[in-house]
């Protein structure tokens, strides 16, 4: 491990321009072709910050096999990953929510609930709290599709302006889970660069209260 070198590993797709722009307030001096690249892995010059772009999904596992020491992530894929990271600054970018939705007045006939998800892990945790039995279909993706089909009897999914459902006809029975990301950190990283992390994690801190901070 380079004990002076700090490896961020950022999730492409819907999160990155809002991380952009947030680690550029937090300044760190990310190059103009960062959102455009095909390029995965970006050193900075003359800083000791190395950018690995990971899918979303993979950022946890990145970060807890220490391949990256810093990672940023949505907190669906935090909690459906179950990996051993610490979750160290709640971001507030890209928000949304985690609701179980369906067909209005469904009426299953089947004797356990089916119920498709990109988050077995979630759901699965979230029907046992409730003590109800249910078959889970893991998809994933456009999980909308499942009980307009007749795949499944309600979906686990996230829930950002309501639009997907409304545009399939479906509707929201309940909410699980308030989602953003969230700055999470290698547990040994942290023991081992203790004094360079704090100092992101304080930027970061800033920069998510809307103060534009500077890199020494
Ligand atoms: N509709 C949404 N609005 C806002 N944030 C969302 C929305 N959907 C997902 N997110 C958040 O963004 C994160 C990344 O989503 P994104 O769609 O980029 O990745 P993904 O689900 O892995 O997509 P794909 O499988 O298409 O690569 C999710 O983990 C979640 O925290
Ligand atoms: O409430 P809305 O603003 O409509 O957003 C919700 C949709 O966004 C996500 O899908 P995504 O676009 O990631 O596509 P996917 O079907 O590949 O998961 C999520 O799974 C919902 O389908």
């Amino acid at each position: 491990m380079n004990d002076s070198l700090i490896t961020i590993a950022m999730p492409k797709g819907r999160i990155f321009g809002d991380a952009c722009r947030l680690l550029r307030n937090a300044g760190f001096r990310l190059p103009e072709t960062f959102e455009t690249t095909r390029k995965l892995i970006f050193d900075l010059e003359s800083e000791p910050f190395r950018f690995i772009l990971a899918k979303p999904v993979d950022v946890p596992t990145y970060v807890e096999y220490g391949a990256a020491d810093i990672g940023i992530a949505g907190k669906d894929v935090l909690l459906e990953s179950g990996r051993d990271v610490y979750e160290m600054v709640d971001l507030g970018i890209s928000k949304c929510h985690m609701a179980v939705a369906g067909l209005p007045k469904h009426q299953s006939r089947r004797p356990f609930l089916k119920i498709a998800t990109k988050y077995p892990n979630i759901a699965s945790d979230f029907y046992r709290k409730r003590g109800e039995q249910v078959d889970l279909i893991a998809l994933n993706g456009s999980i909308e599709l499942a009980p307009i089909v007749g795949l499944a009897d309600a979906i686990v999914d996230i829930v950002s302006t309501g639009q997907t459902l409304k545009e399939n006809g479906l509707i929201e029975y309940d909410r699980l889970l308030d989602v953003s990301s969230r700055l999470v950190v290698n547990p040994v990283s942290y023991r081992l660069k203790k004094g360079l992390i704090d100092q992101i994690v304080e930027k970061m801190i800033k920069a998510t209260e809307g103060t534009k901070v500077g890199m020494d």
